[in-house]
């Protein structure tokens, strides 16, 4: 993980006037890809005065630092770059692995009796493989200065540095052949909708490939340990309709057994291609199955389909799941409206999922265009007090007569009692910020004599629950495409993405590194909002549109806030 030096974030932190708790350091945490210089500029602006020029990245996985006076220090970045973002191949294994013309071609999907009024093209004339030198932009903003809004700069200068990353899709060459493959396909962690919808795309790619044996594991990583558990038989007959519905036709866990247990269970079975769908913890369970398996010269592929509904991943345009839960979420923000709308003093409280990052619940707030404010885990905000959101609420149905409040679940965590418990997975429990502020909002009325009609509601599992709308469907499908391909191609330790429209292939620890820095993406975002001076702070709350400095401080307030500058 990169790290910034202890004292600049501590001072950052002091700048923005954020309690000094870990969270925040975390997301003050980051360098590279101009995310700290981003932060560090926020600052400058709100505070007038240079201050990242002191800067020093460093890399706890390479100890070295950027050292800008280095005439070299653009093309030393681009190769470390490289090495970064590079892709495990079996032939790092196995350097005389043997490759094979991929069937992966048009003649295997297209019936021979197409009538072409050009002819049938052959496969020689078809340009449809990706060359393993591909690859696509990361950043694709050349930012002029440090002062355009947004800006990700590497140096002070802002130099523009190209940072490249691999292309996905079917190989010329494959490395499998396809009679050879026994391949399993596992679900884990949290529901999210769409995981039926890859499934079905990773068995009717594999099926196009040529493989015959494939498997699903029951029940996430449990399903290698539990000997009541039999593996499902899976064929495109099988899954041909499972998109229809939402949840995982295979079952999902946390917990489970150990890499070890898993790997050897995988030897025991004749698993050589392992396609992993999950989040985090499912990613870091991946990326130890492939280094078990190489450990053991295991000819095995593993590949992951990151699946987290909160969209917390930094690199990726979005993750799958995501869209269809803010279409959902926004069908709940509705009714509270209604509500709230409906009843004398209505106050209507959502609570949305959102475990570190509030996508969810800034995004579903914007397209709802109903939402006062918006409480998310990147923004630490106070409940009592002259700026708090209770104050703002009072202020609201003094004017309105009405609110809506719409809080991601791992807002304001530090505002109640940690649970101290954690689940199979040993992911921490958090405590219910939703039911916390409905209680607070009630009491805060009562005390002050003023009547208030408070409704709570928590769709967090129906949303979840959902099948995948359309945009969703697509991306699944993709995903779930390129995952084989990535698979056949003899990469393994990897994950498939979506990066400026273009799909990718991440080494997976590259991916989870990524994600500690998640958070901060849609603290940009809303900072950008702010930018577009359509989200404004509660703080003061008779001074709406504030400037950047009070942005960070409390909560936002997204009423009709349609028309946002995202970055
Ligand atoms: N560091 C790790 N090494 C190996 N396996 C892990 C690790 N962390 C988690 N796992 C395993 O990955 C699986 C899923 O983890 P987890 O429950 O945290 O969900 P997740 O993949 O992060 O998804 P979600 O986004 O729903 O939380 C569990 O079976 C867990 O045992
Ligand atoms: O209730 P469960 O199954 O533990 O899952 C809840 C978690 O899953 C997530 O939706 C991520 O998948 C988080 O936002 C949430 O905290
Ligand atoms: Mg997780």
């Amino acid at each position: 993980m990169e790290i910034l030096s202890h004292a600049i974030t501590a001072s950052a932190s002091a700048k923005l006037s954020l309690p000094r708790n870990d969270n925040v350091h975390r997301r003050l945490v980051g360098c590279r890809h101009g995310f700290s210089y981003l932060n560090f500029r926020t600052l400058r602006s709100q505070r007038g005065r240079r201050i990242f020029s002191k800067v020093q990245c460093s890399q706890q996985s390479s100890n070295n630092s950027i050292d800008f006076s280095d005439p070299d220090w653009k093309s030393k970045f681009q190769q470390d770059l490289e090495r970064r973002f590079n892709i495990p191949h079996i032939t790092d294994i196995f350097p005389d692995a043997q490759s094979f013309p991929s069937t992966f071609c048009l003649r295997m999907r297209t019936p021979v009796n197409e009538d072409f009024a050009e002819g049938y093209p052959s496969d020689e004339e078809w340009h449809g493989y990706i060359n393993n030198n591909d690859r696509v932009l990361l950043k694709v903003i050349n930012y002029s200065s440090h002062k355009s809004a947004g800006a990700e700069c590497i140096d002070p200068n802002c130099t523009w540095v190209e940072q490249w990353v691999h292309r996905a899709g079917p190989r010329e060459k494959i490395y499998f052949k396809p009679e050879e493959v026994k391949a399993a396909i596992v679900t884990c962690g949290g529901l999210c909708p769409g995981l039926n919808d890859v499934i079905r795309q990773i068995v009717i790619t594999l099926e196009i490939y040529g493989v015959k044996n494939i498997v699903g594991i029951p029940f996430g990583y449990r399903g290698f340990s539990d000997k009541d558990l039999d593996e499902v038989p899976l064929s495109r007959k099988v899954v041909q309709n499972i998109h229809l519905s939402g949840g995982s036709l295979l079952g999902v866990s946390r917990g489970g057994p150990s890499v070890s247990d898993i790997v050897t269970n995988m030897e025991e079975r004749g698993i050589n291609m392992l396609f992993v769908l999950g989040g985090n913890g499912t990613h870091a369970g991946a990326n130890a199955i492939h280094n078990e398996c190489r450990k053991r010269k295991l000819k095995v592929a593993v590949v992951g389909v990151p699946k987290t509904i909160d969209n917390d991943i930094l690199l990726m345009d979005k993750t799958f799941g995501f869209d269809t839960a803010v279409e959902e979420a926004q069908r709940a923000i509705n009714p509270a409206y209604i509500e709230a709308h409906s009843a004398y003093h209505g106050i209507g409280i959502v609570k949305l999922m959102g475990r570190s990052s509030g996508f969810i619940a800034m995004q579903s707030s914007l397209a709802s265009g109903q939402v006062d404010i918006c409480l998310i885990p990147e923004v630490p905000f106070r409940l009592h007090g002259p700026h708090g959101v209770l104050r703002h609420l009072k202020y609201l149905i003094e004017t309105k007569g009405s609110a809506v409040v719409c809080v991601a679940e791992g807002a304001g965590q530090n505002l109640i009692e940690k649970t101290n418990a954690t689940d199979a997975s040993g992911n921490i429990v958090l405590g219910d910020i939703g039911v916390h502020i409905q209680q607070e909002t009630k009491k805060y009325f009562k005390e002050l004599g003023i009547p208030a009609d408070v409704k709570y509601i928590d769709p967090t599992y129906m949303i979840r629950a959902c099948r995948a709308n359309a945009s969703d469907g697509i991306l699944c499908t993709v995903l779930g495409q390129n995952a084989v391909h990535g698979a056949f191609a003899g990469y393994g330790g990897i994950t498939v993405g979506i990066c400026n429209t273009h799909y990718v292939y991440f080494p997976i620890p590259e991916k989870q590194v990524e994600r500690l820095r998640a958070a901060l993406k849609s603290l940009i975002m809303a900072v950008a909002t702010f930018v577009g001076d359509v989200v404004y702070s509660t703080s003061p709350i008779n001074k709406p549109r504030l400037s950047l400095a009070k942005a960070s401080t409390t909560a936002f307030v997204v009423r009709g806030a349609r028309q946002v500058i995202i970055l």
